[in-house]
């Protein structure tokens, strides 16, 4: 549904990313993962529109039309149609006075619904991702880190998305919460066939929840390889070497049985 052709971006006649190239199928979660500063946020900005491609071209089919559109530098690309944006923190993608149900259907501002169609999403967005009707008189600085980021997920899912690109949403969150979280993110991709774009540094995630990796580093391509390949046996040395590191330090012990362990809040964390 998603691929991008050698993908390069340049700011101030530096060059930010270099060839980048990777296929995101429907349904599919492609996770982005690179130490800091090698080009995980710039690769979501130029696909947002954000930061201009120099070279390159991004060909995306959407599912509803069926026809696939290929945009190319030089084009007025204002960012993929029907796909929602998660970012890292949730406390500064909230507006503080607002209630929490006008944050979530915020989401559906390019959608003409009627007043109980809106009802409708609403409450059906807030129970995709656990979270109390309650809360929804609730303002930001009433909630909990965790509840703050089920909110900015609901919002991103409020207009029925064919993709959704998070950008570290775990990364605000103590663990328990991340596990939590992440376990509704994932539930949430295999019930809609979404197919997600997530930067992380978290390899225990990657390799829980990735159908494909695709590692940075220096604004380069290391790797993009199906997640098993790459746990396996990784393209790159510097991929070894991640995958090294985050094994003695045990982030990549995912229990297979993590839906289990992780109890299920019902006003959620
Ligand atoms: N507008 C810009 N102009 C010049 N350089 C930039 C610009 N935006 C980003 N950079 C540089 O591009 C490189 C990649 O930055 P980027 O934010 O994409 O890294 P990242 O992998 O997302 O890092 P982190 O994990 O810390 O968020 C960095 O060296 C950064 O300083």
């Amino acid at each position: 549904m998603l691929t991008v052709k050698s993908l390069c971006v340049d700011a101030h006649e530096t060059r930010l990313l270099d060839d980048i190239n990777f296929n995101l199928g429907s349904g599919e979660c492609l996770c982005i993962i690179g130490e800091s500063g090698s080009g995980k946020t710039t690769l979501l900005k130029s696909l947002q529109g954000m930061m201009p491609m120099a070279e390159g071209s991004i060909h995306h089919g959407l599912s509803d039309d069926g026809v696939e559109h290929i945009y190319q530098p030089g084009q007025n690309y204002l960012g993929l149609p029907g796909v929602s944006w998660v970012m890292q923190n949730p406390t500064a993608a909230l507006n503080p006075h607002q209630r929490v149900g006008d944050a979530i259907l915020e989401g559906l501002y390019s959608a003409r619904l009627s007043k109980s169609e809106q009802q409708t999403r609403l409450r059906s967005a807030l129970q995709e991702v656990e979270l109390s009707e309650e809360l929804i008189t609730r303002k930001p600085p009433q909630l909990s880190l965790g509840q703050a980021q089920r909110v900015c997920i609901a919002r991103a899912l409020i207009s029925r998305p064919n993709m959704i690109i998070f950008d570290e949403p775990l990364s605000a969150l103590d663990a328990v919460v991340q596990k939590q979280i992440a376990r509704v993110i994932d539930d949430i991709r295999q019930a809609h066939g979404l197919s997600y774009l997530f930067v992380t540094h978290d390899l225990g995630f990657a390799r829980a929840y990735a159908d494909q990796i695709l590692l940075l580093r220096n604004g380069k391509m290391e790797a993009c390889q199906r997640a098993d390949d790459f746990f396996a046996n990784p393209a790159s040395a510097y991929g070894a070497e991640l995958i090294d590191a985050a094994a003695i330090l045990g982030a990549l012990e995912q229990p297979a049985e993590l839906s289990e362990e992780i109890p299920r809040l019902e006003a959620g964390q």
